[in-house]
Formats: structure tokens, sequence, C-alpha cells
């Protein structure tokens, strides 16, 4: 990390360690359905959620939200989601999707590809079919769960935000206490299935990621410093060391250079979205990178994380599953793709420089194909 980026990084940390968990701005508290009977610290909290406000505004120098929304109307919690929205019971394919979405199923079926070739490199070939069952759904319950704890967590955020508006809590199709019930269900099912079929260290690995992702991340870091996208990588590339840790019992040199692939591709994959959606988060008084630091500082990160992607791919090939390494399959999968990665985070940061449209969404489908690909070619390199 660059030496201005580390002092960006530290004050966003510093930040966050003064700040309580809820950082939202006035407007996303006192929108109109989110009427709730406010206790006196939810009332602190508000009054901590205006100094981040400011916070956010004066990096960014704009103007402080004015406070115009309608002052709350105190009902009881359980009229938060109005009754007449609710999935009906009776209508079991809905309610059946409803607490589908809250998983966020795209995420958990993105989780898995890498979760798969990680567990085959690390069998050599493919494992036995009962191991790769159980990971897969204990490994995609767990995803799910945490997925679900932070829709609960976020159903403030995701309500303010655009692109999370249709969630299942927002969009009121399940309650806030559901959405916890499911969530805390199925993260001890997950536990529990991993603990009977597989080893201690691949489940303390999955629990360890469940509770960083809603606790660390969600509850603390992604309200309050920009360093939470550096730090969500951590729970984000935790699948590849869970399906490493299951087959073999341990974690290798090759285990932990797969999880700094994933670790350092998450922050390009993460920024390009955060760029495209830089309004809603400042909506939402999410200090993403985007909306905080310059498009200088941006670019750099894009660019940094891009190159430490590709070295870190390429470091993988001589380590491979044994002395002998990965096969030339991977590693010019590796050599290839990384130049293509690398040829779009620079036509990115070229276009933002000459002022022209950024389109990142390119990057961000790019950065997809990308560990798609690479992803198969340690899968590919498992099985010859
Ligand atoms: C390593 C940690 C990861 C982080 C922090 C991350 C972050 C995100 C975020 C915040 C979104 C938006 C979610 C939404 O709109 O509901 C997203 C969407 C997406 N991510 Fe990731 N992601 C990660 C891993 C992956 C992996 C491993 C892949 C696949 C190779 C992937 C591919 C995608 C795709 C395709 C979408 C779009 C989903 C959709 O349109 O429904 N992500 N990612
Ligand atoms: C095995 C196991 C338990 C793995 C957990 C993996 C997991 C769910 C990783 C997600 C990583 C991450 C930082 C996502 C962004 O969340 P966000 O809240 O910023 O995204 P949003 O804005 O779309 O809600």
């Amino acid at each position: 990390m660059s030496t201005c980026g580390r002092g960006v990084y530290l004050r966003g940390v510093v930040v966050g360690g003064v700040l309580p968990a809820r950082t939202l701005s006035d407007g996303a508290l006192t929108l109109p359905d989110r009427r709730v009977a406010e206790p006196p610290r939810r009332r602190a909290r508000r009054a901590d959620a205006r100094k981040v406000t400011h916070h956010v505004s004066t990096i960014t120098e704009r103007p402080h939200p004015p406070a115009t929304a309608r002052p709350l109307v105190p009902v009881a919690p359980r009229d938060l989601v109005p009754p007449r929205q609710r999935v009906g019971a009776g209508d079991v394919a809905a309610v059946i999707k409803a607490y589908v979405a809250l998983t966020k199923p795209r995420i958990v079926e993105l989780l898995l590809v890498t979760t798969v070739p990680a567990m085959m490199l690390a069998a050599g070939g493919v494992p036995s079919l009962w191991l790769m069952a159980v990971v897969l759904v204990g490994g995609s319950l767990a995803a799910g769960a945490a997925n679900a704890l932070n829709c609960y967590i976020d159903r403030d955020i995701d309500q303010v935000m655009k692109r999370t508006s249709r969630r299942p809590l927002p969009a009121h199709r399940v309650s806030p206490r559901s959405a916890l019930a499911f969530g805390l269900v199925l993260g001890v099912v997950s536990v529990a299935l991993m603990a009977a079929f597989t080893n201690w260290l691949a489940t303390g690995l999955t629990l360890a990621a469940i509770v960083y992702y809603d606790v660390v991340y969600t509850l603390w870091l992604k309200r309050s410093t920009p360093a939470n996208t550096f730090w969500g990588g951590v729970c984000g590339a935790a699948p590849v060391l869970i399906g490493w840790a299951a087959v073999t019992g341990g974690l290798s040199a090759t285990a932990w250079g797969l999880f700094a692939v994933v670790f350092f591709w998450q922050m390009p994959h993460f920024y390009a979205l955060a760029i495209r959606f830089k309004a809603d988060y400042a909506r939402a008084g999410i200090p993403m990178l985007p909306v905080v630091a310059s498009q200088r500082r941006v670019n750099v990160e894009i660019l940094l994380f891009s190159w430490l992607t590709v070295a870190a791919s390429v470091a993988v090939w001589p380590l491979g599953r044994d002395a002998l390494g990965l096969s030339p399959i991977y590693g010019l999968t590796a050599l290839v793709t990384g130049v293509l990665l690398l040829r779009e985070a620079h036509a990115l940061v070229g276009r933002a420089r000459r002022g022209e449209q950024m389109r990142p969404m390119r990057l961000f489908h790019w950065t997809i194909t990308y560990l798609t690909i690479l992803f198969v070619a340690v899968a590919a390199d498992a099985l010859v």
C-alpha cells in the first residue's frame, strides 16, 4: 500500500475507532417509512450519524445535506414492516423466494467459483464427492447465513441505496426479526455441518468468516472507514482457505497464494462497483473510497491492487501443490488474463484522467471474467 494510502487508511481506522457502528446520514434515518419508536440510545446514535455525514461532506467538500426529512413517528417495532406488504404465509413460492434472496444467492454462487478449484488443487484431482458436497452445501449455507445477517444489519442502508432497495427487508417482504432468526439458524446449521463432516480448521475458518463479515466488516468497518473494502476482502477470500483446509486439514503456501489473489482482486472488483454507485453510497453515508477521496487516489489503488493481483497469481505458478509447481496451463492463463485485467484497469484510469465517462462496470465485468478463467485454469491444472 502506498504511503499516502496508509495515511488515509489510518485516518479512516481512527475515525472508525471512535465512532459507533451506526453512522448513517440524516436522510437515511429519517425516511418516512423507517418509523421506529426512538429510544434515547438510538437518538444518541443519530447525533453521531450527523457527525459522520459531516465527516464525509468535509472530505468531499460537498455541502452538508439539509435535514429536510419528516420527524420520526414512534410506532411499535413490530409495525416496522407494514403487514399489507409482507409476503403472505399462504404464498409459499413467494416466501421461499424472499428467504432465498436474503442469502444473496448470486454472491454465494460466485464465492464457490473459488472454492471448488481450490479443493481440486489441494486434492490433486477431484476430491471425494461426499466431501465436495459437504463443503459446497456447508459453505453455501455459511455464506447465505453471513449474507442474511448482513441484510438484517444493513436494512437501513439497503433502504436508502437504489441498488439494494429491492432486497427483501427494504422491500418489506420479510420482517427484520424473521431475517435475523433465519440468518442465525442457517449459521448454526452450516457450522454444525462443517464440524460433523470436515475438520476443525475448516469449521473454525467458516465460523470466523461469518463473524468477521457480519461483526468486523458490516457492523463496524463498512460504516466507519474507507478501508472497509480492504478489510472486507478477508472474508471474501476465506472460501479458498476453507476449501483447502477441508481437503488437507492444513493451509499451504499455495492456499495462501490463492487467498492473496482473491484478496487483492476484490479491490478493483469492488472499487469499480463503488465508482458506479458512488451517489448511492454517499446518500447512505457509507465512506467508500470513491465517496471520501479524490478520483486520483481511487485510480492509484485500482492500479496498485490490480498489479498485486496479477503478481500474486503468477507467484502461485511455481508453488503449485508440490515441488513441481503448477503446469504451463495455469501459468500462461495467469499471464494472458493478467495482461487483459491490467489493460482494463489502466483503460479505466486513463478515461478518468482524461475526464471522459469512466464506464466502471467494464472493469467490474472484466474482474469477474478474469477470476473465473483463472480459477478454471486452477481446476484444469489439478486434473492434468
Ligand atoms: C472476494 C470478495 C468479493 C467481494 C468483496 C465482492 C463484492 C461484490 C459486491 C458488493 C457486489 C454487489 C452485490 C449486489 O449487487 O447484490 C458484487 C456483485 C457481484 N460479484 Fe462480487 N465480490 C466478491 C467475490 C466475487 C467473486 C469470487 C466473483 C466471481 C468470480 C464475483 C462476481 C460478482 C458478480 C457477477 C456480481 C454481480 C451480481 C449480480 O449482478 O447479481 N464476486 N460483488
Ligand atoms: C464462507 C463464508 C461465511 C464466507 C463469507 C463470504 C462473504 C459473504 C463475503 C462477502 C464479502 C464482502 C465484503 C461483500 C460486500 O458486502 P456489502 O455489504 O458491502 O455488499 P452490499 O452493498 O451488496 O450489501
